[in-house]
């Protein structure tokens, strides 16, 4: 019976640990909501600062609060100076997302309201955060490559600046518009392992920033937020080892014979369609038109046909594609290269990131906040559990 309830609790899957008011999934109909509004409506009625405004204020903004919320954002766009001092230093072939993560605690010590924890100044610093998320990331991609880093353009919106910082091209208004989409749907999604990492470490009643710094570390694997990049890796073998599209199906079956992920395929939620992997399938689709590249997309709805029908065809039924599958495609049609594509999923989970940390800090959902601390059952089999008998060095 106690073997039953360890085998359900691996990685915490359906264990409830937290209430939370931000965002609710419903992963037998792929349904998702953000504090009470559906993703589908907000990709297409909002826009991210607007987004990330409900996130962190639990209500829509009216016109007022708006223009203000993007004038912060504007304004919190500057990164220290010492920040690029470091970033020179580093090793060009340093990965973005270690990068982001070390530069974390970099703008903490930065930030005027570090060590006030009200809810205010917590708002405060989750603001500065999210301004300057995008711009760290532009700012390395470009001193990596032996450029300067660009100045922020304040007439652009969130997005279109973070593609002008990024690839020193301002974009036209679609593909501003279309990146803005993709932050919108990737800002929050409950208890996903990078949100629970933030939350994890605030309970502790560490700072905002000790916090974020663990978030983008959970991002960072391939099984989470890893995996927009891996499935853009997986559609280039494909692309270079697969002559005809019809090859595709023994390329799937071959990779899961031998052991191996379908990446962006499978969700520990989802047992049907994520609603935001429609989106994005839709949106590459146009891209590729638009680009000239359909090829992806016709390769990418070959991988994800036949990877349905290879699970089932295996009794694993309920894997379907995820909203890393066709994010990566997308992000490259707008010029992202493909290991900033992970960092790009945190310039915009930063918003869901701070919103839960507040919600945790200040137990908005659940009322007293507690620290974190499950069991681990003891499976150490040495000398029985406490019969060791500790030897000195020279005895041993
Ligand atoms: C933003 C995000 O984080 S979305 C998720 C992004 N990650 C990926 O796309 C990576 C690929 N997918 C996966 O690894 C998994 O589907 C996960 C980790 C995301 C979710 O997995 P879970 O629902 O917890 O199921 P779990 O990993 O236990 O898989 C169940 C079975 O299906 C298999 N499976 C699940 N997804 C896949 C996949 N994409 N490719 C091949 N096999 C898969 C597992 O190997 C496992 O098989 P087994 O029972 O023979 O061991
Ligand atoms: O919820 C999860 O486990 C992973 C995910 O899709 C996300 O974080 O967006």
């Amino acid at each position: 019976m106690a073997e039953e309830v360890r085998v359900k609790n691996i990685g915490l899957r359906g264990v409830t640990v937290a209430d939370t008011k931000i965002s609710y999934i419903d992963g037998e109909h792929g349904i998702l909501i953000y504090r009470g509004f559906r993703i589908e409506e907000l990709a297409e009625r909002s826009t991210f600062p607007e987004t990330a405004y409900l996130l962190l204020n639990g209500a829509l903004p009216n016109k007022q609060q708006l223009v203000q919320f993007e004038q912060e954002l504007v304004e919190g766009r500057q990164l220290p100076a010492y920040l690029y001092d470091v970033f020179k230093k580093l090793p060009r072939s340093s990965d973005p997302m270690d990068v982001l993560q070390a530069a974390v605690p970099l703008l903490a010590v930065n930030d005027p309201d570090l060590n006030d924890e009200s809810r205010e100044a917590n708002v405060r610093k989750a603001m500065r955060l999210i301004a300057r998320f995008p711009v760290v990331v532009a700012a390395w991609h470009r001193i990596r490559h032996g450029l300067e880093p660009l100045p922020s353009d304040d007439s652009l919106s969130h997005a279109a600046n973070f593609l002008w910082q990024l690839t020193g091209q301002k974009p036209d208004a679609e593909t501003a518009r279309d990146f803005d989409i993709c932050l919108i749907l990737h800002a929050d999604h409950t208890f996903n392992a990078s949100t629970f990492a933030c939350r994890e470490v605030v309970s502790t009643q560490a700072h905002m920033y000790a916090g974020v710094a663990a978030g983008v570390g959970a991002l960072s694997g391939s099984l989470h937020g890893g995996a927009n990049a891996r499935v853009m890796e997986m559609l280039q073998q494909v692309e270079s080892e697969v002559k005809a599209v019809d090859e595709v199906g023994a390329w799937v079956r071959d990779r899961i014979d031998r052991g191996e992920k379908i990446m962006g395929m499978g969700h520990a939620v989802y047992k049907t369609f994520d609603p935001r992997s429609k989106i994005l399938k839709e949106m590459s689709l146009r891209l590729g038109k638009k680009t000239g590249r359909e090829n992806w997309y016709r390769l990418l709805t070959r991988i994800e046909e036949e990877g349905i029908r290879e699970f089932e065809k295996r009794g694993k039924m309920g894997i379907k594609i995820n909203v890393d599958f066709y994010s990566g495609s997308v992000y490259a049609m707008m010029g992202i290269p493909v290991d900033i594509m992970t960092p790009v999923f945190a310039i915009s989970r930063i918003s869901g990131w701070c919103s839960h940390i507040i919600e945790e800090k200040f137990g908005e959902a659940q009322g007293k906040p507690a620290l974190y601390r499950p069991k681990a059952e003891y499976v150490g089999d040495y000398c029985g559990p406490i019969g060791c008998e500790f030897k000195p060095l020279t005895e041993r």
